[in-house]
């Protein structure tokens, strides 16, 4: 089953256009786990248990196990992922971009090593470091496009002197995912929720793309001005899947011994009004 299958699998099953992103800080764990890196995964493991049913996708941000040197427990979550919630496919955010050469082992790792359905890239090195992902039948690649970063402005809004149109640089990318760069229809965008409008015009530019939309939640972008800039209805499945990431905001809805009830809820009452900002 492709990655985009089990997106449309999971959107169905858990009437959802939440992604729960597992971003682990021990600092912030309930006090039993507090500080203790060697408990990441059992603390991510109970996050996944408390919103299988809640979720279209799980995004793992690598950079939170590496930092710990639990690379170890990323493999054993997305195993126990799999077990838990079959039907949800896992995203992992390690945002590369290399010469081809080097992005073939970072292929490796995303899709071999971790085994996860779709991965986050920069496109800033071009076509060539983004060719090694798409070697892999039907797994997922989304492209940085419009961040939700205020310094996403600096490169992204940047208008490209020379290319027909005089496009921003957001804009090209998006384009590119779009049109000549998506070969086997395996890539999708990166644009936070923190910036609406460039989300609609993304999805005007890129409608059959999926959108990951990362900045609800602890970034303060709005849940339902994202779903409508970004959803056009799927009923003839031609247009792509909103996938709305929240991370802090569900894992650490509460800093007790009850942080996977309070994730849960946090992650219903997300998912309920990214669900109802459909309007359909
Ligand atoms: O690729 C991403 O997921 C990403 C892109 C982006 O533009 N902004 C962004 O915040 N992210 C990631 O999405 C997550 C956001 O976390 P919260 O702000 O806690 O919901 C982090 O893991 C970021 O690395």
């Amino acid at each position: 089953m492709t990655f985009l299958d089990m997106l449309r699998g999971a959107e169905q099953r858990n009437a959802s256009l939440l992604c729960v992103g597992l971003d682990p800080d021990p600092a912030r764990f309930p006090a039993t786990l507090r500080g203790d890196a060697s408990r990441i995964h059992d603390f991510c493991a109970a996050i996944v248990d408390a919103t299988a049913d809640l979720a279209i996708a799980f995004k793992p941000q690598i950079a939170y196990f590496a930092a710990h040197r639990a690379e170890d427990q990323l493999e054993r979550l997305i195993g126990h992922i799999r077990r838990a919630a079959p039907h949800v496919p896992v995203i992992l955010d390690a945002k590369r971009g290399d010469i081809g050469s080097t992005a073939e082992q970072y292929a490796v790792e995303a899709f071999e090593r971790y085994g996860a359905d779709a991965v986050t890239l920069s496109p800033f090195m071009g076509f060539d470091s983004v060719e090694p992902y798409l070697r892999y039948e039907g797994k997922g690649a989304f492209l940085l496009c419009r961040t939700s970063n205020p310094g996403g402005d600096d490169l992204q809004n940047q208008r490209l002197a020379g290319v027909e149109g005089e496009p921003r640089l957001y804009e090209h990318v998006a384009g590119l995912a779009q049109g000549p760069w998506n070969r086997n229809g395996q890539l999708g965008l990166v644009v936070g929720a923190t910036y609406p409008s460039e989300l609609e015009r993304v999805r005007a530019l890129a409608p059959s793309v999926p959108l990951l939309i990362p900045g609800v939640g602890a970034q303060g972008g709005d849940a339902v001005a994202t779903v409508r800039a970004a959803w056009r209805g799927d009923a003839a499945q031609t247009t792509g899947p909103v996938v709305v990431s929240s991370s802090r905001a569900i894992l650490y809805a509460s800093a007790g011994e009850d942080f996977a009830a309070a994730a849960r809820r946090e992650a219903q009452r997300t998912r309920d009004v990214l669900h109802a900002a459909r309007g359909v």
